[in-house]
């Protein structure tokens, strides 16, 4: 069997405890992966080891145990491979929108012309909506479009890997849907292989193929995978047109919501391989009427198909 692209096997965090408190481990034996081209988010309630996840994805944090292999090696340390966006921007407040995202391409083709790394930066800002705001310092730039400005420095440097720890997560609800569209389109046109950490269901189901749903922690470990199977062209216009929406949307409400704390500790699991779920689908499929709000009773068990992953 082929493997993925990206390989997680086994993670575990733990923090001895001081004065004598027993060790705290904030999950244990995490095992998916990620194929290439693939978006990939991750939602789980607040503690349960999300970022801690992401940092030793990004190598700017060790597991305890197990380990991670992306694209046939270990990960052991940062790596330009690997594009990080983090919720607040990280920007470097000295120098403009282009100097930002011209520093890491520069680092990442140091034999390039100054011509070249600035044709480049310019392209990616463009991209995020930018062009007109290349030479404004963080200090005169929105919330929103210091975000763009992250987004196009990890996209510029053109990582195997882009990873997010909740974008948009300080942005107000219309700049986020813009940049959640602006990204859209440009993992579309990218193939970019994506891992975002996310606490909005709706964010989720628009950007992501598969939807990794974490248990309560302690002991925290990946519950199911669910697949988005609704078409990849969905756009934020249409995504609640398909009746699909509500079946998926109302699948992780109630992980979240009922399920989440019920998961942690089980016992008699098979933790390498997590349900993989397909709500609505493969039988049991619950139809909701077009364009209608979820209420609670809807979010009742919508008859999910469960099987093995093949990861
Ligand atoms: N140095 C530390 N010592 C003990 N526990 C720690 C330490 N650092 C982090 N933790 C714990 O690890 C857990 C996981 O934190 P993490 O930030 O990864 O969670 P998260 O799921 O991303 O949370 P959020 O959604 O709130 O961002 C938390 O319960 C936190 O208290």
């Amino acid at each position: 069997m082929s493997q993925p692209f990206l390989k997680i096997e086994g993670l575990t965090k733990r923090f001895a405890g001081s004065g004598g408190a027993p060790d705290f481990t904030v999950f244990e034996n995490i095992f998916f992966g990620i194929e290439k081209g693939e978006f990939a988010c991750i939602i789980g309630h607040s503690g349960c080891g999300k970022t801690t996840i992401l940092n030793v994805l990004a190598g700017l944090d060790e597991a305890t145990e197990g380990g991670v292999v992306m694209g046939g090696r270990e990960i052991a340390g940062p790596s330009l491979e690997r594009g990080v966006v983090f919720q607040s921007h990280a920007l470097l407040p000295w120098l403009t929108a282009l100097g930002n995202v011209a520093f890491g391409v520069r680092s990442r083709w140091p034999q390039w012309s100054s011509k070249q790394i600035e044709a480049h930066s310019i392209r990616y800002l463009e991209m995020v909506g930018l062009g007109g705001a290349l030479h404004k310092k963080p200090a005169e730039l929105s919330g929103g479009m210091k975000q763009r400005v992250g987004i196009a420095r990890a996209f510029a440097i053109e990582p195997k890997m882009l990873l997010l720890d909740e974008p948009f997560g300080a942005l107000d609800a219309l700049t986020r849907g813009t940049i959640q569209d602006e990204l859209l389109s440009i993992v579309q046109a990218t193939h970019q292989t994506v891992f975002m950490i996310t606490h909005d269901v709706d964010e989720a189901i628009l950007l992501a193929d598969k939807v990794l749903l974490m248990s309560n922690g302690p002991y925290a470990k990946i519950a199911e995978i669910v697949e988005i199977t609704m078409p990849r062209d969905r756009t934020r216009a249409t995504v609640h047109h398909d009746p699909q929406y509500y079946r998926i949307r109302n699948h992780l409400v109630d992980f979240l919501v009922n399920r989440s704390k019920t998961y942690a500790g089980e016992q008699g699991d098979d933790p390498v391989h997590p349900p993989v779920v397909r709500p609505g689908l493969d039988g049991g499929a619950q139809v909701v009427p077009l364009a209608k709000t979820p209420t609670p009773s809807d979010q009742a068990s919508p008859g999910p198909a469960l099987r093995n992953a093949s990861n």
